[in-house]
């Protein structure tokens, strides 16, 4: 059956911030209390999902969650009106409330698991929203995702929508930024790669020491369970722990695949040479081109500076791919020469293409942690929320939208301020007419 991938872009929210929250995340670390602009942010990324648009590709849109959560600060104990609310969770603890308004659900590869239906037993796309759990602030992200999803995969004979796992560390679940599927074409029965980043089970296994592991083997593998992945065409390969504790927090920071690609560095999974051996024999005498980068020619530091990584590889309808990077990458030059031979070499990729998603970046978030990877046929796609695909009426009707109702500069004083929730809610509402997506954040449902 003939498929393509669709991305679902995060349009990135209205609180926009650098709170500092993701330990382990170099970029939020560094660039914490930095003002934020949160208007530019979402028009940065709305001109990657034009400019793919423009390209051929089909490009969806996520919408942002409602913040600051004031529910979530109702169960912490916060009492009174929503000025009240917000005043006191500055003046008690201002990095609860930071967590309570972060922007962090625009990196929806961290939305969800997805597989498609030719991977699947039942034949149907199979969506898992994850959990998040190993960071508070992401952690109050699923139930608004779960329903943001039900809403753009709103047809249950071909989306079968799971609920999250329990959160627990044992089952820390980071969806996407840990999952990658190879196949020769995107139709085909692929093999689904889950990469963990620690055993939540037994801890005598290898770990990171420094910063965690956000996810685990067992989460990896009961999401492979709940959606009928066969055992043959499932690979679990644990993320290699020295370069989590050198800020590779997930492994779409380090490797990236794609149909018969897979571009990685070679510190990027604890059993390289297992993990290749399983792929060769997958793709026994078809093309598989496993695209690995030493650490003499990039370093894992400059993989982390520049997130050369969290490129998408994106196939264009000759075959050939296109690949998307950060504007950093054309600022390191080892990067920028290494990306002009790699479009020169021996491997389907030929071309690169750039975007400045710096407010994104400072966050940790590059050009793949932005987008959810939805494999679709043609009566899949059919069956999506039209209104949550992009055209060029949504993007100026997006785009329009942003400029009435952002700010362009945030700090994170700003965030107890009630005209900011108001400003939100107000333009939250209107998206959710624009995409369509009747009542999915708590504010509308009581
Ligand atoms: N690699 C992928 N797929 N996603 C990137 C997620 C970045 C996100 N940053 C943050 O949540 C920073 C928020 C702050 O510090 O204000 C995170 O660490 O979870």
């Amino acid at each position: 059956m003939h498929a393509v991938e669709a991305n679902f872009d995060g349009l990135v929210g209205p609180t926009h911030n650098y709170a500092g929250l993701s330990y382990g995340n170099v970029a939020s670390s560094k660039n914490q209390q930095v003002t934020s602009n949160p208007k530019e942010a979402a028009l940065q990324g709305l001109a990657k999902m034009k400019a793919l648009h423009d390209m051929g590709f089909v490009q969806g849109v996520l919408a942002p969650q409602a913040r600051p959560d004031i529910n979530i600060l109702k169960c912490l104990g916060f009492t009174g009106s929503d000025a009240r609310i917000l005043a006191l969770a500055a003046k008690t603890d201002p990095v609860l409330l930071a967590s309570c308004c972060s922007a962090s659900s625009m990196w929806t590869a961290n939305a969800a698991t997805v597989s498609p239906s030719s991977d699947t037993l039942d034949g149907k796309i199979h969506i898992t929203p994850a959990n998040l759990v190993n960071k508070f602030h992401r952690s109050i992200e699923p139930e608004t995702t779960a329903r943001t999803l039900q809403a753009v995969f709103n047809n249950d004979q071909y989306f079968q929508h799971h609920p999250p796992l329990p959160a627990v560390d044992v089952l820390g679940d980071e969806g996407a930024a840990n999952h990658t599927r190879l196949c020769q074409n995107y139709g085909d029965s692929g093999m689904e790669l889950f990469v963990f980043g620690h055993y939540g089970l037994s801890p005598e296994k290898p770990a990171p020491s420094r910063f965690p592991a956000r996810h685990t083997y067992e989460a990896s593998s009961a999401i492979a369970r709940l959606h009928g992945l066969a055992a043959e065409r499932t690979l679990f390969i644990q993320q290699n722990p020295a370069v989590i504790d050198q800020g590779v927090f997930h492994n779409d920071v380090i490797a990236v695949g794609n149909r018969n690609v897979l571009f990685f560095h070679e510190q990027a999974f604890l059993e390289k040479q297992n993990l290749l051996n399983k792929l060769n024999d997958f793709f026994n005498d078809q093309p598989f081109y496993p695209i690995e980068v030493n650490s003499s020619d990039i370093s894992v530091k400059d993989a982390v500076n520049t997130y050369l990584f969290n490129s998408q590889l994106l196939s264009l309808a000759n075959g050939e791919m296109v690949i998307v990077v950060p504007e950093e990458c054309l600022h390191n030059n080892t990067v920028k020469q290494y990306l002009s031979e790699l479009v020169s070499a021996n491997n389907p990729i030929t071309q690169v293409l750039s975007f400045d998603l710096k407010q994104s970046m400072q966050n940790g978030g590059g050009p793949a942690c932005l987008r959810l990877r939805v494999t679709l046929t043609q009566n899949e796609l059919n069956a999506v929320n039209p209104h949550c695909i992009l055209n060029d009426f949504l993007y100026s009707t997006l785009t329009g939208w942003v400029n009435k109702h952002y700010r362009d500069q945030l700090t994170i004083q700003d965030l107890s301020d009630p005209s900011l929730l108001h400003e939100t809610q107000l333009a939250l509402d209107e998206l959710t007419q624009i995409l369509q997506l009747g009542s999915i954040y708590p504010f509308q449902r009581h």
